[in-house]
């Protein structure tokens, strides 16, 4: 049984894929906030952006089967131009993506983004990672396509994950009410550090999903 807060087609915002059309899944649940509000002060992750508590969004629901979930996915993809495109993100989709989803999605034709904490084991063939790590969080997926930082973190400085394999590092501002600085700072330090990149959420700035 999976459980999915919200799917639409919208663009990729933020990242190496920022800009192409992606049907976007979105599975309930998180492993570093319960999605409360009055938890959000204690919770490991405390910047979060997103609501996912339960099923009640738009095409949110319960699947029993990744068969069923992959046709429901495949439904909003609306042209048969292009390679059709997934990102499963929640909440946490470490939580719920399994292999039997990814055969299922692979079978429809679609190529699979993931974006996760990287604190939970991953299913094998997933086509691109994107790991945003949390400060206080232990990362156990070391590899990787993207690397996506939030930033500032206290805690996370970016050359703590140095060390780690991904090919493409992304410093995102930190969405909160000094993102105006926040954005300076990750310009300062992409500009410092030229093996990072910045990631807009530009999804935010068009008004989109
Ligand atoms: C809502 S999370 C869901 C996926 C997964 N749980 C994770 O944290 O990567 C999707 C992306 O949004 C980023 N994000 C969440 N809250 C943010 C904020 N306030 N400002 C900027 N990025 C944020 C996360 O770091 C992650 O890269
Ligand atoms: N357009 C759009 N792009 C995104 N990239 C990552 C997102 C997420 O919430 O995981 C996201 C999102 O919510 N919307
Ligand atoms: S790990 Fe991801 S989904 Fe969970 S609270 Fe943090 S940003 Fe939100
Ligand atoms: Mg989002």
């Amino acid at each position: 049984m999976y459980s999915v807060k919200e799917m639409f087609y919208t663009l990729q915002g933020e990242g190496a894929h920022a800009g192409r059309p992606a049907v976007f899944c979105r599975f309930s649940g998180c492993n570093l906030w319960s999605g409360r509000e009055q938890d959000r002060n204690n919770a490991v992750c405390s910047f979060c952006d997103t609501d996912f508590v339960g099923t009640d969004g738009q095409n949110g629901g319960k699947f029993k089967t990744a068969i069923e979930l992959a046709q429901s996915i495949q439904s909003f993809w609306p042209s048969p131009e292009g390679v059709p495109f997934v990102v499963f993100t929640g909440g946490e989709p470490a939580l719920q993506l399994d292999k039997a989803l990814v055969d299922a999605m692979h079978d429809a034709g679609f190529e699979i983004a993931i974006e996760t904490n990287g604190t939970k084991p991953l299913p094998e063939g997933i086509d691109w990672i994107c790991v945003s790590p949390k400060a206080d969080a232990e990362v156990i997926i070391t590899q990787g396509h993207e690397l996506k930082l939030v930033y500032p973190q206290a805690l996370a400085m970016p050359d703590r994950f140095d060390h780690l394999d991904f090919t493409h590092r992304y410093l995102q501002a930190l969405d909160d009410d000094n993102q105006k600085d926040h954005l300076q700072q990750v310009v300062e330090y992409c500009m410092r550090h030229p093996r990072w990149k910045m990631s807009l959420q530009t999804h935010k700035i068009v008004g989109i999903d």
